[in-house]
């Protein structure tokens, strides 16, 4: 499923009236329709409806699905919430096509009278604005939308909740909180971003009959279960050891054991073949008893933090995992031209790794495997220079910028995780939730990414799938055994069993 800016959207449109010939005015038909026929899953007959219409085609759709609802026998009553003129073009023919239905049309006149009548209504539609929306609502429409929000109807948006921009970047805006969002042809960014997304409420997709074949490719798609049950590893009945990839995780510390125990414990957990763990010899006692599969490598330390790489044996290795508990020194940064001379394979590059590879972006691209950044906004802010207030504003934009300019996979964390490749293409991946928020969901995940990294011909496929079972496998456990409280880092790792057994029993 594609996401879309509000401009992708539009040149949607226009091809499929011009190139095709499909007219607004069906399109717009085909619009309400379809949303009908999936908010007819949310309401009942004997609930009182108020559909709410603005000036732009958003208000257009309003108009028909005013009309087909109430010619499906709901109780349904048109409240236009701007004056006559507003009302023009393919709106204009609905709102026409609504009137010669003989049905009546509200117009507000004051506003407290509108909100006295509303307190009624069980169900609002919300059809006053769409991916039009230009700044700060306008008097009325400001009003409005607050006495929306305080009424106590459930409210479903059609295509975005009002006010809500479609695309990124959005400041201070009013808006509708919708508790169901009914997505028209593709969800927009806003759906994905922190200060938007919480508007829409629950949302769904309809298709309206968009010629996609004819269109560029966004490029940004959502990632879901079906995406990743067609691209899920296979592990061939023949296989040995080496076929699933020998890896070596680089990290942790005497002062933080924990997190490169859980990146291995992972790694092992999600297929990989052989493993080693590189880290400071003070913590090899420490963590050995946890990990029998995997073999050590004792790297020089100093007041128990890794001192350098001198003695990873990198030829062993064809894919590695770095940064989780070490420390940003100086020294160390220093150590970051070992890997890009002798390492061989992906490199997942995670937590203080990133603080590292900062002064070594240069070197990423030159590098012939690829290499992956898994940040946080917080460490994508410290890596670009940025607010992290501007990351959560731009996800999109400053990931796909970063890159495309240094030739790496970028794995922007968060309830929407973004990653995107090299080449600019982006996939979105939600699952998860705040159980995962944290100390050790990150290490857990490095471990995942890089197990399937090594099994797949896709390293993009294997970032999408790694964060989907890594947000899945939280999911269920704080459905069944577990709370988004108690929920430990260490618990994600067992849950894994039974994610995988769910993939690969369905590959
Ligand atoms: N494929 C498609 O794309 C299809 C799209 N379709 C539908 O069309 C929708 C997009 O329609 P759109 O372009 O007419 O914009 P829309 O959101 O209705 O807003 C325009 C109105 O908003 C007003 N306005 C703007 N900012 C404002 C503010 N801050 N405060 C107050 N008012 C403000 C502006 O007023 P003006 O500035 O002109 O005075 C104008 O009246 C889309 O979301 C989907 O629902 C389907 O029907 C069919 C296929
Ligand atoms: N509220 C949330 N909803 C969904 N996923 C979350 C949420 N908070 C954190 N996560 C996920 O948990 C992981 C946290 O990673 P990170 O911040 O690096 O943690 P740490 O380094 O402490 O282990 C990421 O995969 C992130 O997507
Ligand atoms: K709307």
């Amino acid at each position: 499923m594609e996401i879309v800016t509000a401009q992708e959207m539009y040149e949607r449109d226009q091809v499929a009236i011009q190139t095709v010939g499909v007219s607004g005015v069906m399109l717009m038909e085909n619009a309400g329709r379809a949303i009908c026929d999936d908010v007819a899953k949310k309401i009942t007959t004997d609930q009182r409806i108020a559909v709410l219409i603005g000036g732009g085609n958003n208000g257009g759709d309003g108009f028909v699905i005013a009309r087909t609802l109430r010619t499906r026998g709901f109780q349904v009553e048109a409240w236009q919430v701007v004056s006559d003129e507003k009302i023009t073009g393919d709106a204009h023919a609905h709102k026409e096509m609504y009137m010669n239905s003989g049905f009546y049309l509200h117009h507000m006149e004051d506003l407290t009278s509108f909100q006295k009548a509303l307190q009624q209504a069980d169900v609002i539609i919300d059809a006053i604005l769409g991916i039009g929306v230009r700044g700060p609502l306008r008097p009325p429409l400001d009003q409005v939308v607050s006495i929306l929000n305080d009424l106590p109807a459930y409210t479903i948006s059609v295509d975005i909740p009002s006010g809500v921009p479609a695309d990124e970047g959005a400041e201070d805006f009013e808006r509708v909180q919708a508790d169901y969002t009914c997505i028209i042809e593709a969800p927009k960014m806003s759906a994905f971003l922190q200060s938007t997304s919480p508007y829409y409420g629950e949302w769904n997709v309809v298709e309206i009959g968009l010629p996609n074949h004819l269109m560029d490719q966004a490029n940004r798609e959502v990632w879901n279960v079906q995406e990743a049950l067609r691209s899920f590893p296979v592990r061939a009945p023949h296989s040995h050891k080496g076929s699933h990839g020998k890896g070596v995780v680089i990290g942790g510390s005497y002062h933080m054991p924990g997190s490169i125990a859980m990146t291995a414990k992972a790694a092992l957990r999600s297929g990989i073949g052989l493993l080693a763990i590189a880290t400071s010899k003070s913590s090899i006692p420490m963590i050995a008893p946890y990990l029998q599969e995997a073999t050590f490598q004792s790297l020089q330390e100093e007041d128990g933090w890794i001192r350098n790489l001198k003695n990873v044996d990198w030829s062993a290795f064809d894919g590695v995992a770095i940064g989780m508990g070490i420390r940003r020194s100086t020294s160390l940064t220093a150590q970051m031209d070992e890997l890009f001379t002798h390492a061989n394979g992906p490199m997942i590059i995670d937590a203080d790794g990133i603080y590292h590879i900062k002064e070594k972006l240069d070197k990423c691209a030159g590098y012939p495997h690829p290499v992956i950044l898994t940040p946080h906004p917080g460490e994508f802010a410290y890596l670009t220079d940025c607010s992290i207030a501007e990351v959560m504003q731009f996800p999109f934009s400053m990931t796909r910028n970063f890159a495309k300019a240094n030739g790496v996979y970028v794995v922007l964390k968060g309830p929407s995780t973004i990653i995107t490749t090299p080449e600019g293409q982006q996939r979105v991946e939600t699952s998860g939730n705040e159980g995962l928020a944290k100390g050790g969901s990150g290490d857990v995940l490095s471990g995942i990414l890089l197990a399937l990294t090594l099994q797949s011909s896709s390293v993009f496929d294997a970032l999408a799938n790694g964060c989907l079972v890594h947000g899945k496998t939280a999911e269920r456990l704080t459905k069944t055994t577990h709370s988004t409280f108690d929920l430990l880092a260490t618990d994600l790792i067992d849950g894994l069993s039974e994610t995988f057994r769910t993939f690969s029993s369905s590959t």
